[in-house]
This record gives structure tokens, sequence and C-alpha cells, in this order.
């Protein structure tokens, strides 16, 4: 068996004279280098192992913590988005400023000189190119939307910082009521874990903003007395969605009585218009009946229609902006209440209801083209028979009165959708 010292030798000795203590240096050296060579091993693995984990983190939606915010040139964009540029002016954080409702507001408050910073974590709910668009739509107005999500307390508790924001219209939400059955965490995520996360920044704030947010039409469930109104008691919700729209509105009611933030709930009614959300009804349907594909038309009890208070987009931003107007202030300070603060819900639907197969007749009418209707029983997935609001309320306390009937209403929203995908080419996701 040779030994150790014969396997570190020449194969062939007697050449040279054998040096002890190279040989020994030699031995080290090598066990040196194979050392070192399995450490840098060891060290590309972990790189590479982080790495992927990096960017399977960054893939998952946490998108928060891959900072694209902050630093001395950030603050500035801010700062001057934020800036209030009329007398009696307001500085508005909106968040969810990339999606429908969002977009809407803020470019109406930037119009009238209002000071608007947007904030919107651009997920893949639906096609995010059309957020993208949204959002080069308000930055050529002048409004910045960061990108970032409202469970992100540090970038929260920076913007705050940076801008003493008066109001906050939080408008950042996982939508959609069939959806809820697909992820219903997404919904914990947004419109519990996310509102908490808001109102705790809110609450901290000195001076604490007043606080403007989207409930839903759907927080009435299952009721059966129609017109809904916000006297009735709303504790039977069809689907997750509502559930949590629901909560929310308990949640912000206990930072209204503990911290004294001023809130206000606002009940929007099937909103649809000009940039809208593509998982909606009237939007699908539009895309289908342009690409000659059928469209499924969900019955109620015994072949009952659906119904729904369909309200256009520039009824609901006026009522968004009303509220924010006669919001009132948060009186707390330091996260202490010193005062009662205003509490309020209102309903913002258009007070006349019309069948989903009335809605794909103005369609035809205004596409052109003959829908092919596949008519099935509605199923078990959290959509309720009819929709039908009340609005006494918001039209006393707020002026509030919409002046879009769905015939005209969906005509600008045929006229915007032919001009964003079919002239400019934008394709619709399916
Ligand atoms: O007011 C709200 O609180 C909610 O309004 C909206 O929900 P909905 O009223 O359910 O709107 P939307 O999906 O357009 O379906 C409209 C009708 O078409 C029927 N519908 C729908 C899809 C389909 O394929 N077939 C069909 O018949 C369907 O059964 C329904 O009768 C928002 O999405 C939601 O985020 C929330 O804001």
């Amino acid at each position: 068996m040779p030994s150790l010292q014969d396997e570190l030798l020449p194969s062939t000795p007697g050449k040279f004279k054998i040096d002890h203590r190279v040989s020994h240096h030699r031995q080290l050296h090598r066990c040196f280098s194979t050392s070192t060579m399995f450490l840098w091993a060891l060290f590309l693995i972990a790189l590479t192992a982080s790495y992927l984990s990096f960017q399977s983190f960054i893939n998952t939606g946490n998108r928060y913590f891959a900072a694209s915010w902050g630093g001395i040139q950030w603050e500035s964009q801010v700062r001057s988005s934020a800036q209030i540029r009329r007398s009696g002016g307001m500085s508005v954080l909106v968040t969810g400023a990339a999606g429908f409702v969002g977009t809407h507001v803020s470019l109406a408050l930037k119009k009238r000189g209002d000071g608007v910073v947007g904030l919107d974590n651009f997920n893949n709910y639906y096609d995010p190119s059309l957020k993208k668009a949204r959002k080069a739509l308000l930055q050529n107005q002048g409004v910045l939307v960061v990108e970032g999500d409202i469970n992100d307390s540090r970038l929260l508790a920076k913007l705050f910082d940076v801008v003493h924001f008066t109001h906050v219209m939080h408008l950042a939400a996982q939508a959609g009521v069939r959806y809820a059955m697909e992820n219903p965490n997404s919904y914990v995520h947004s419109n519990i874990a996310g509102l908490v996360t808001l109102l705790e920044t809110c609450k901290s704030a000195d001076p604490q903003p007043a606080v403007v947010w989207a409930s839903s039409s759907s927080v009435y469930g299952l009721n059966e007395k129609v017109p809904f109104s916000e006297l009735d008691v709303t504790d039977q919700p069809a689907s997750l969605y509502a559930a949590t729209k629901k909560a929310g509105e308990e949640i912000t009611h206990t930072y209204n009585h503990i911290y004294g933030l001023s809130i206000t709930g606002l009940r929007f009614f099937t909103v649809y218009g000009p940039w809208g959300r593509p998982d909606m009804a009237y939007f699908s349907f539009t895309r289908n009946i342009l690409q000659g594909k059928p469209i499924t038309i969900y019955r109620g009890k015994e072949q009952v229609d659906l119904a729904r208070d369909f309200t256009y987009i520039d009824d609901i931003v006026k009522g968004c902006v009303g509220s924010l107007d006669t919001s009132g202030k948060s009186t707390g300070s330091g996260g202490k209440k010193k005062g009662p603060a205003p509490y309020r819900i209102f309903n913002l639907g258009n007070t006349s209801p019309v069948t989903v197969p009335t809605l794909v007749n103005i369609l035809e009418g205004h596409l052109q083209v003959k829908a092919k209707r596949k008519l099935v029983d509605m199923p078990g997935n959290g959509d309720v028979p009819f929709t039908h609001a009340n609005i006494s309320l918001a039209r006393q306390e707020l002026g509030y009165k919409p002046t879009t009937d769905l015939q005209t209403g969906l005509k600008k929203f045929v006229k915007w959708y032919l001009s964003y995908y079919v002239y400019h080419q934008s394709k619709p996701l399916n």
C-alpha cells in the first residue's frame, strides 16, 4: 500500500532529492487549495441560492420591500406632486391611484389645484399595463404615483414625514366579488391588514389627516328591502369581498372612536366608465362581443334577471370630492384623541337599477355587434340578485346628484375602449 508520502512524491523516485520541507509545504498547499476551493464553492452556492430566493421573493408580490422609493430626489418629487395650487386647497394621499376610481379622483383633484400623491402596488389582479397607462396619464398632469403597498408601514411613515397630508383618499383594495373564492387571502391582505396599517399611520401622523375610503354596495348582501339605506342593518354579506368591506367599516369606526380620526366610508354601486376595470361585466362583455366570443349572463332564482344600480365614474368622482370637502377634521394628535370626530357612511349609487340583459342590449347598440348570449343559473359564488341605492343622505350632506344614465355612460365607455384597444393596438388580455 503506498504511503501518503509516496502519493505526494513524483512517480519516478530518484530523479531528484526529496526535500521533506517542500513536500510538507506542498501537502499543506494542496490541503489549503482544496479547502479554499471548497469554501469558494460553498460561497458560490450560497450566493446563487440567495439570488434565486431574492428573485422569487420579488416575484411573489412582496414588491414593497424591494424599495423603489427614498432619497433626496424622490422626496422632492413627492413634495412637488403634493403642492397645493389654490387657496384653501388640500394635500391628498390617494391610495390605489393607478386603479380605475383612483385615477379619475386624482385627476379631478389635481385639476382644481389640490396637491395629490398617488400610491399603488401595481399588482396583477388584472392587466398591469392598463395601470401603467393610467400612471402615465397622471404623470402628464403632474401627479406622482409611488409604487408601493399599503402594508408597507415604513413607506407610509416616510410619505407622511415628507408631506403633512390633510386628507387620505383610500381606494387601494382587492376588488371583485367572485374572485374571492379563488384567492381569499388577497382580500385579507389588502382590505383588512392593509387598511389597518394605513389607519395606524394616519392615527400617528401629526396632524392627523381626514380619511375617506371605498366601502361597497356589497355590504347590503342578502338584504331584500329596497332601496338600500345607510340605516339598514348590514349583517348578511354574500361574499368574502363584502365581508372584508363590512369589516373595514367596523375597523374604521374603532379608529374614529379611539383616536379621533375623521372617517367617511363610501358604498360604491357597480362603478363603470372609461379606464375601467377589465374584470367587470360591462368591460369583459365588450371585449368578448368585439372578439365574437360568447358572453355568460347569470340569472337569478326562477329565471329572474339580475340587476345592478350601475353608477358612472364622473358621478362617483363628484361624490368622492364632495366627501373630501366636507370631511371635517380629525381631532387626535400624538396618537391620542382630543375630541369627537366625524364618522360618516354614504351610498354613492345611481338610484335606477338596470338588468344585466339590458346592459348587454345597450352595448350591442353602441358596438353595432350582436352578442352571443349564454344564459346560466347564477352560481353560488357571492353574487347578489340586485342592488339599488337610496342616495338621500349623500344628496343632503355632499350635494351628490348623479346625472349620467347607463345609455350615456356606456357610450362614453365604448368610445374610450375603441380608442384605447383598437386604434392604439393595445391588446386586451383574455
Ligand atoms: O358595487 C359593488 O360593491 C361591487 O360592484 C362590482 O361588482 P358587481 O356588481 O358584481 O359587478 P360586475 O362584476 O360587473 O357584475 C355585474 C353584474 O353582471 C353579472 N355578471 C357578471 C359576470 C358575468 O360573466 N356574467 C354576469 O352576468 C353579475 O352577476 C352582476 O349581476 C365590482 O366588481 C365590485 O368590486 C364591487 O365594487
